[in-house]
């Protein structure tokens, strides 16, 4: 096909009728599954990519400027009103580009506890636990430790033992901290929090610092495109843009390829995969594609007259992120250099930007920062509060959060994600709040372990139609109850004699107005529902929890067809997301390749 010729990228050669393996989605996920079954130079590879390659501008490199094309890389998709904050709606962050969410993210580059991932295995996924997937955050790393002078200045502390010096994606430290950082520690340190070394090691609890997926050399964005510029000389990769899929190809229950196209009105092309097709669509579109398919809630399907293939309720349950309160308050003893002055002083802002292109040094070094609380619910309130929320929430019945005629599996899963989320909330295993602390006075306060699950599912045949983005957010009184912690806690750090000596104040949500009641009602008004890391609405677990895929990876009922993306988190971790998409992935073309 001639347009299929012209939109390979970076080859003379022409689209093959088929491939061993067509990855559906080149966003993160996806490139480096392609990367790693390319290293087989007997097997072929299609990537098909929705968006197109990143323009590699300024807004992308720079990580002062990290989030700063807009829209540009986005899908426009937006939830529907949030009826447990005031009917608000919000978006759905989904990348559209090669390297996906990885070109457009704020750069955090942190893993989750062995708890989080402990979970995972307890959900009924041998081989990933903590032990399990450490050694893929490894693979996927290499690390540089920060400059000494500033290390000694800050304290800035980390295990070389657990990081990885052979990956693709680099990842360091910027050559600039704001002085306030340093309160912000002595602060958690006071309120009782601990500081570990480094939370790369599976100690993420505590306040600690964390590198950015940032080129040590150059100081700028290192992100999934590495994997494909780094493998696309090998004639069996091909990489197609600016093509959407839009059809599994099925006969029976097997997966034998798929067809894209690159708008509605432009003829399909079909393109066959002899071993599988790997699904790396993101969140939002992976379920989507297996809804469309007829894999997907049997009355769902039926009720927009889609053939059922295989009924699996859980695609697209179970949907995840972390919902986050900003609190902003005040310094009246701030730092004469402190992060409003971007902002707030154009000579400032001109004189610092010139440093980063003369020597990359300077605040345009920092992206979203390098220093994060991961707190639990016995740290931040006390053992008694945590013991009776968590009573509370095991004392609910599924059913209640569910439409009526729910399948039972999703109901049995919700009850297993229950007990084992108290459990581990309770002892104190994993951290339910994430405070990112950059040197400003205010911040955000992110929920880590939401009781509360959404759903994306599609209302519409139409390949074209973005799907029903549902974060059912604080359905749960639980997530209510501990987000009122969240914020009684950073009151009380406020008051530490770290924050008061720069004059701290907080501003909102205003402590004056500190009933639960009030709280809730500000968490109505304020709150966001995504931290940009939504997951798990294909989950790795049990059918008898209405999983999508077991700990292979393969979607129930299917042959051929198989899930690699953030979509199969079972339940997210208390970390930003991408360096566990990057070790998921990396396990996973492990995986796939012991499958050949
Ligand atoms: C704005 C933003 C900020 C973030 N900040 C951070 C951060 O600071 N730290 C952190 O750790 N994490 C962060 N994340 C999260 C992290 O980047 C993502 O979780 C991760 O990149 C998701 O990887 P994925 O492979 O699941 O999906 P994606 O990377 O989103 O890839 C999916 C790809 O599939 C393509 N696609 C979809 N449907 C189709 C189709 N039908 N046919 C063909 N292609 C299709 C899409 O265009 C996309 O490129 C952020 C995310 C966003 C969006």
């Amino acid at each position: 096909s001639p347009i299929a010729k012209a939109q390979l990228v970076g080859r003379d050669t022409s689209l093959l009728a088929s491939y061993d393996y067509v990855i559906v989605g080149g966003g993160t996920s996806g490139l480096i599954v392609a990367d790693r079954l390319t290293e087989n130079s007997s097997k072929t590879v299609l990537v098909i990519e929705s968006g197109n390659l990143d323009d590699q501008e300024d807004e992308v490199l720079v990580p002062g400027m990290a989030g700063g094309t807009g829209k540009k890389y986005m899908y426009n998709m937006t939830c529907i009103p949030q009826k447990n904050i005031n009917n608000r709606t919000y978006s759905l962050l989904a990348a559209h580009v090669v390297g996906g969410g990885t070109v457009v993210n704020g750069m955090f580059f942190d893993r989750g506890s062995r708890g989080d991932y402990d979970l995972w295995e307890a959900l009924g996924n041998p081989g990933w636990g903590w032990n399990g997937i450490y050694p893929y955050f490894k693979k996927s790393e290499t690390f540089s430790p920060p400059d000494k002078a500033l290390a000694d200045e800050f304290n800035i502390t980390y295990d070389p033992s657990a990081h990885g010096y052979q990956g693709v994606i680099k990842s360091s430290f910027p050559k600039f901290q704001y002085q306030a950082v340093k309160d912000w520690f002595k602060a958690f340190k006071q309120i009782g929090i601990p500081i570990p070394k480094d939370g790369a090691n599976g100690d993420a609890i505590g306040a600690f610092w964390v590198s950015n997926s940032l080129d040590n050399d150059n100081q700028t964005r290192s992100y999934a495109r590495r994997y494909y510029e780094e493998a696309k000389k090998r004639s069996n990769y091909h990489l197609i843009t600016g093509k959407t899929v839009t059809k599994l190809v099925l006969s029976g229950t097997t997966v034998t390829g798929v067809e894209f196209a690159g708008s509605a009105t432009e003829t399909a092309t079909k393109v066959s995969a002899k071993k599988e097709v790997v699904l790396a669509a993101g969140t939002a579109h992976t379920p989507q594609l297996l809804q469309l398919a007829g894999i997907g809630p049997k009355k769902l399907l039926e009720s927009l007259g889609i053939k059922v293939v295989v009924d699996l309720p859980g695609v697209g349950s179970n949907f995840q992120d972390h919902p986050v309160l900003y609190f902003s308050g005040s310094f009246s003893n701030d730092y004469p250099i402190n992060p409003a002055l971007l902002t707030s002083n154009a000579t400032y802002a001109a004189e610092q930007l010139a440093l980063y292109r003369t020597k990359r040094e300077g605040p345009y070094t920092i992206s979203r920062g390098n220093s994060v609380a991961f707190n639990t619910l016995p740290q931040l309130s006390s053992q008694s509060i945590a013991n009776n929320l968590m009573q509370k929430a095991l004392s609910q019945n599924p059913a209640d959060f569910y439409p009526a005629g729910t399948d039972s599996t999703i109901l049995e899963g919700h009850k297993r994600q229950t007990e084992l989320l108290a459990n581990y909330i309770s002892s104190g295993r994993v951290a339910i709040q994430e405070i990112a602390f950059g040197g400003s006075a205010g911040g955000g306060n992110g929920l880590e372990k939401p009781f509360s699950r959404g759903s994306i599912n599609i209302n519409s045949t139409d390949p074209w139609a973005a799907p029903v983005v549902d974060y059912g957010v604080m359905s749960n009184p639980v997530d209510m109850d501990m987000m009122v912690q969240l914020i009684r806690f950073v009151w009380r750090l406020y008051d530490t004699p770290a924050l008061q000596a720069l004059g701290a104040k907080a501003l909102t949500p205003d402590p004056a107005n500190d009933s639960d009641e009030a709280i809730k009602a500000a968490i109505r008004a304020t709150l966001t529902p995504t931290f940009a890391h939504p997951s798990s609405t294909c989950s790795m677990m049990r059918r008898e929890y209405g999983g999508v895929v077991d700990s292979t990876l393969k979607v129930y009922g299917m042959k051929n067809l198989s899930i690699v993306d953030a979509s199969l988190i079972p339940m997210t971790p208390a970390t930003h997301i991408q360096s566990t998409v990057y070790a998921v992935a990396e396990k996973a073309a492990d995986i796939i390749k012991s499958r050949q």
